[in-house]
């Protein structure tokens, strides 16, 4: 049997981790998200969620115009040339539910391409009540709900006043 080390882990055989002190709110301003309902120290494996890999004639056929590719990661693969490519990955089991911080990033993910999971990790202590957040890197494809609206300026005010429509 392919396995190593007391806990049976090898490149065929992963163990699913999962935090028990998570979960999942429904109605946040960023759609569901994952909370701590307990408090969780640094470096705390959340999740190990396996992915699939769609190829990349799939993923422009049938996967980027829908709503699954809002759920999808980019993918390092080597094509049948020896070519690296970015492929797409759906993230199966948690991973697919944690939302975008820029300023609040707790959460840190990594990816295994030879073994095809993430694994999310707390980047330091989390206090219960807390949402979960990874980021997304900078090329958003949604307004950022943690955005910081600019207070309106008076000349904002002046061309609010131009809009008014005068009978
Ligand atoms: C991987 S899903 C995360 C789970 C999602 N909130 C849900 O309810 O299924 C990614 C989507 O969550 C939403 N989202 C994530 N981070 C956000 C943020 N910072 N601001 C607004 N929406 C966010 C966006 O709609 C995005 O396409």
């Amino acid at each position: 049997m392919d396995t190593t080390g007391a806990s049976g882990a090898s490149n065929s055989h992963i163990p699913l981790l999962r935090c028990a002190d998570l979960m999942i709110i429904t109605d946040t301003p960023k759609g569901r998200g994952v909370f701590a309902s307990k408090n969780i120290p640094a470096k705390t494996i959340l999740d190990v969620s396996p992915v699939l890999v769609l190829g990349q004639e799939e993923n422009v056929k049938h996967i980027e115009h829908t709503s699954l590719y809002h759920y999808t990661y980019n993918w390092p693969i080597v094509d049948k040339d020896g070519q690296k490519k970015v492929a797409q990955a759906v993230i199966f089991g948690l991973g697919s539910m944690f939302n975008h911080s820029l300023q609040d990033q707790n959460v840190v993910w990594e990816r295994d391409a030879e073994r095809l999971i993430v694994t999310y990790r707390t980047l330091h202590d989390v206090k219960a009540g807390e949402e979960l957040c990874i980021s997304y890197g900078s090329h958003l494809t949604f307004k950022d709900a943690d955005a910081v609206v600019a207070p309106p300026t008076e000349s904002d005010g002046i061309h609010q006043l131009n809009q008014i429509q005068l009978d």
